[in-house]
């Protein structure tokens, strides 16, 4: 997919293509109401657009990533919604079918996510859990009765964690695929650090990470 991309916008990677392949092989998007937050580029919620979605709502943090979204939306005829602001926030008391979630989720030093840099895409706190934990909580607060949240994260981020919040949150999680990626370079760049603080094994060299729905209803 032809994607353009201001300066500072997440490229496409490994996880957003993971969660494009379940996206395409799960099925059940076709006339959904689907919501695409930390978008990016804008890759997820057009893939849906293409698999049938009825409709797109994207949200970003970031102004570039909004307006790269708005663009590429527009590149490929897709019509989309497209918000700025903190993870739901921007959508107010709407409920979609499908939310697609691929959030930052490296463990990084700083407790709190940067405001600005281009690592506001990846840094997620000391355990990587800071957007997840909120995901995890507040997405039975946007989907329908039935609907269902996909999200991608790393195994770095302890998906087990995900697991319970959702569960918890009245949500029925479940894994639908892994793949195995070698460490980028801001894996590459924390492998020390990763090591010291028990994140990584001894001589682990790639990540795993793991695509899961969650159902409400
Ligand atoms: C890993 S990138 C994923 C981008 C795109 N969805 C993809 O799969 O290629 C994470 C995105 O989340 C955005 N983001 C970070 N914190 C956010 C927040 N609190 N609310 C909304 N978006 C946020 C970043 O700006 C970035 O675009």
């Amino acid at each position: 997919m032809l994607l353009m991309r201001l300066p500072g916008v997440y490229r496409a990677q490994h996880d957003t293509s993971l969660l494009r392949t379940v996206l395409r092989r799960r099925g059940g998007v076709a006339g959904r109401s689907v919501l695409d937050v930390g978008s990016g580029t804008g890759a997820l919620g057009i893939e849906a657009v293409r698999a049938g979605a009825a409709s797109l709502t994207s949200v970003d943090l970031s102004l570039r990533s909004v307006m790269t979204s708005w663009l590429n939306s527009r590149l490929h005829g897709v019509p989309a919604t497209v918000r700025r602001g903190d993870l739901f926030a921007p959508v107010g008391p709407r409920r979609f079918d499908l939310v697609l979630a691929n959030p930052p989720y490296v463990p990084a030093a700083a407790p709190r996510p940067p405001r600005h840099r281009m690592a506001r895409c990846w840094d997620a706190g000391p355990d990587g859990r800071i957007l997840l934990d909120r995901i995890c909580a507040g997405a039975p607060g946007v989907l329908n009765e039935g609907g269902a949240l996909l999200l991608v994260q790393s195994g770095l981020a302890d998906e087990h964690a995900t697991l319970d919040r959702l569960d918890a949150a009245g949500l029925v999680p479940a894994v639908l695929a892994r793949g195995r990626i070698p460490f980028g370079p801001v894996l590459r760049s924390r492998v020390r650090e990763l090591r010291e603080r028990g994140l990584l094994a001894p001589g682990q060299v790639e990540e795993e990470l793991v695509v899961i729905e969650a159902r409400h209803g």
